[in-house]
């Protein structure tokens, strides 16, 4: 397992050594996101491609290595990671680049690419001899860490706001956490949250605060690599809310470069909604810091005014060449059935913006025609189902006899 040597603070680059309670820079407080840096020449020999092609752990573990765990017996016994990378000719073709991937994070346990950050903040809440672990949450990181600290023997205690989806209130309530239903925002059940953490001692899983949990984010990245054979791809586009996944897709490919097996970082493109964009408005303006705004978007998962990963997200965006996009609402929607009929993968409003963000960039001709570009699909459909629906028409009702059958397909032109 590797122990951090660094933990630099994203906005003054001050370098502190790794303490238990050290999650933000003391002096720039909650904006000052650490980097988490580790002794890459070491880890450089134990994660070689040789070693990885003998590793038959089909799991984000794969790569502890470079995961701040410290004890193997704390590895929580639910697999996160190693989902599927689907190539798809079909949206190379519709799109005019030279290749698409689709990289299906709902495939993870609890159907999230959060399973990733909550199995690495269980696994150091129990490196550090805790026994209680908190979040707030918009609903995935949530049913996430419930599941992962439920197998783990964690109490998991959770902030989300009451208008949560209802089947990520329902996972939660099925892995037994504390659900803490707040009336507002999720901004507000994050400020909650956070007094209520600092008030009663427990381990904080909010990716946007503490340094670890950007750690497991970034093996997605680490996997689409290995997934295509460590030619990395050019683009990536991911959606953003706080900004936590798309700074540990950047983080998974510089650590990548910096470990030597790979030789750059793809142009990494994050996709907001229009009505919860700070960070599209922010990069667009070419602004030092993100202002913060009431959103409102669909998509529940990146409805987020305040997000609180701003400046490692700019910090991916911009040192990688990237972009940041907006899409309307309707984009969104329109995207979950044309992933599922053109791939097979089911995402939620959050789960298909990075396929929205491609297809508006494709259409405006942003992108080469030799590019190769993968598609971080963050989240399952099922997750949010009255999203999808409002995305689709009705099914066929009919009486149980096949006249009535008969007539019901002949209106819909099915035979
Ligand atoms: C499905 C899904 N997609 C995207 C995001 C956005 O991630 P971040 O808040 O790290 O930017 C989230 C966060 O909840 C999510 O659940
Ligand atoms: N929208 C996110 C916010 C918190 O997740 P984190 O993994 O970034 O801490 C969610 O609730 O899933």
């Amino acid at each position: 397992m590797a122990k951090p040597q660094l933990l630099k603070c994203a906005i003054c680059g001050k370098e502190y050594e790794p303490e238990e309670n050290l999650y933000t820079c003391p002096d720039c407080g909650l904006d000052g996101t650490f980097h988490v840096l580790y002794d890459y020449e070491k880890a450089a020999k134990e994660i070689t491609k040789e070693k990885l092609r003998e590793n038959d752990d089909f799991s984000l573990w794969r790569y502890k290595a470079v995961l701040p765990v410290e004890k193997d017996e704390n590895i929580p016994p639910l697999a996160a990671g190693w989902t599927p990378l689907y190539s798809s000719q079909k949206l190379a073709r519709t799109y005019g680049v030279k290749e698409v991937y689709v990289k299906d994070d709902g495939r993870n346990p609890t159907g999230s690419l959060k399973d990733r950050a909550s199995a690495v903040g269980v696994a150091k809440a129990l490196d550090y001899g805790r026994d209680v672990i908190a979040c707030a949450s918009t609903g995935n990181a949530a049913s996430s860490l419930s599941g992962f600290a439920a197998v783990s023997g964690l109490k998991s205690i959770i902030f989300v706001p009451e208008s949560a989806p209802v089947a990520k209130i329902t996972q939660l309530l099925v892995y037994g956490a504390c659900v803490v239903l707040v009336k507002g925002t999720y901004e507000k059940a994050f400020d909650l949250a956070t007094e209520a953490i600092e008030r009663w001692g427990w381990y904080n899983r909010n990716c946007a605060i503490n340094p670890y949990l950007v750690e497991g984010k970034k093996t997605c990245a680490m996997e689409i690599a290995e997934q295509l054979n460590w030619d990395a791809p050019d683009f990536v586009f991911v959606s953003v809310g706080d900004g936590c996944i798309i700074s540990g897709l950047y983080k998974g490919f510089s650590d990548l470069v910096k470990l030597g097996l790979t030789e750059r970082v793809p142009h990494i493109v994050g996709v907001q909604a229009e009505g919860a964009s700070p960070i599209y408005k922010a990069f667009k303006e070419g602004a030092p810091r993100v202002e913060f705004s009431p959103a409102s978007t669909v998509a529940d998962s990146i409805s987020v005014g305040a997000p609180r990963n701003w400046a490692k997200a700019l910090n991916g965006v911009r040192s990688s060449g990237g972009d940041m996009l907006a899409v309307s609402d309707d984009e969104i929607l329109s995207a979950i059935p044309e992933l599922a009929r053109t791939t097979g993968v089911f995402g939620e409003p959050a789960g298909v913006t990075a396929f929205a963000g491609f297809r508006k960039a494709a259409r405006e001709g942003k992108l080469p025609k030799d590019a190769r570009v993968a598609l971080v699909v963050t989240g399952n459909g099922l997750k949010d189902i009255d999203g999808a629906r409002r995305a689709v028409g009705q099914p066929i009702v009919t009486e149980p006899c096949l006249l009535g059958l008969e007539k019901a397909l002949k209106e819909r032109n099915v035979i």
